[in-house]
């Protein structure tokens, strides 16, 4: 299944920017740490493009000579269920990004330190919001604890909080009342106002704000548990909606978005082709780990032979997810910062950084 307009191209502003025989070296390109040529792919010469487009090469050179501070024990204990991920790639990809986004933080504390100066302000800072974004079974969760975790290794050690927004949907029993049962993940289905109350709340440096939990085996919200952030030097947002602009109940405009408490977001992207048969594979898989536990939600699909629970997969992912990503979650995908765009084995192959 594809989507229409093929999700594995890069968003539209970026696709004139993007197409291989037009593409241009932009002539200052410049040396990266290790003394290589950076080739930064800036546009074409007839089109303005918002992204500076990164190969592998040009992106982990960026990166060169840092050290990882993880191993594979570690990387193992963060990478999600079924996503292949080594040492490499997170030297490659995920490295130079946490050094961007290492640059991003400290830029920002010096103009907060410097406004407060000028103010006369002695507010305290407030937490760096990155926010991770993408379809089910895309990998969000892996890179949004790698992340957090590369983050939290930079030179001052920031405290660094890791937030997913499925505690803030709405419970199960909400959802049935409300005829949502078959739209979770949609917009909808979330308490989008606890959320913006939530971001609200940690970027105005209040201290421990609370978000409710998910849980996946039960696959409903965990009543009375909450997790705390007390003012978090960075925290990380991971959701498949968290770019939405969103529309209150009349179809106006509110007045507060999401995106307006992100200092920084993450669109983690790939075909729907892809995406899709890692939702298969991973829904196989669970069925032989995760759906055995007698408590789980999905348990009643343990037993299902190998092509029963393809089937069921795909059949959820036609009614579910997919229709989720085509409608509400790729039309997000230009908002984001930067675009890390995954091949068919969840290496990433180009990153698009928004210049604009
Ligand atoms: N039915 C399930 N049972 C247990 N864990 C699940 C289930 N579905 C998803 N997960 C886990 O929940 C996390 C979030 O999954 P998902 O929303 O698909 O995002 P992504 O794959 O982009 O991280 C992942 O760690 C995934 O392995
Ligand atoms: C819980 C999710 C909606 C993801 O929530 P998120 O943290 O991205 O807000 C998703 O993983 C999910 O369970 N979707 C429902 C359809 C399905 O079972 O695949």
């Amino acid at each position: 299944m594809r989507f229409r307009g093929g999700l594995d191209q890069p968003p539209k502003r970026a696709a004139a920017g993007a197409r291989p025989p037009a593409r241009v070296t932009r002539p200052g390109a410049r040396t990266g740490a290790d003394g290589t040529m950076v080739r930064v792919t800036a546009g074409t010469r007839s089109s303005i493009s918002p992204y500076a487009v990164f190969d592998r090469t040009s992106w982990r050179a960026l990166a060169a000579g840092s050290q990882l501070p993880l191993d594979e024990a570690e990387l193992r204990s963060l990478a999600t269920f079924g996503d292949r991920i080594d040492l490499d790639e997170v030297a490659t990809v995920y490295l130079p990004l946490a050094r961007l986004l290492s640059l991003h933080v400290t830029a920002s504390r010096r103009l907060w330190a410097a406004q407060s100066e000028f103010l006369g302000d002695s507010t305290d800072k407030v937490p760096f919001v990155i926010a991770v974004a993408g379809s089910v079974a895309v990998g969000k969760s892996t890179t949004a604890r790698l992340l957090q975790t590369l983050l939290a290794a930079t030179p001052d050690a920031p405290r660094v909080d890791l937030v997913t927004t499925d505690g803030f949907l709405l419970p199960n029993a909400t959802l049935e009342a409300r005829g949502l049962l078959g739209r979770k993940g949609f917009p909808e289905s979330y308490d989008r106002r606890a959320l913006l109350k939530f971001l609200a709340d940690v970027k105005s440096g209040r201290e421990e704000v609370f978000a409710p939990v998910y849980d996946h085996q039960a696959y409903d919200i965990v009543p009375e548990a909450r997790q705390a952030v007390d003012r978090p030097d960075i925290l990380v947002v991971e959701g498949l909606n968290v770019l939405q602009a969103g529309r209150r109940a009349d179809g106006t405009a509110p007045e507060v978005f999401l995106s307006d408490f992100f200092d920084f977001s993450v669109y983690v992207d790939a075909s729907e082709a892809d995406i899709q048969r890692w939702y298969v594979e991973r829904f196989l898989a669970l069925r032989r780990t995760a759906f055995r536990d007698t408590t789980a939600y999905f348990h009643r699909f343990a037993d299902l032979t190998d092509d029963q629970a393809r089937e069921t997969a795909l059949g959820i992912w036609a009614a579910v997810n997919g229709p989720n990503l085509r409608s509400n979650i790729a039309p997000t995908r230009s908002r984001a910062r930067l675009v890390l765009q995954k091949a068919a084995d969840h290496s990433v192959r180009r990153v698009l950084l928004r210049k604009l």
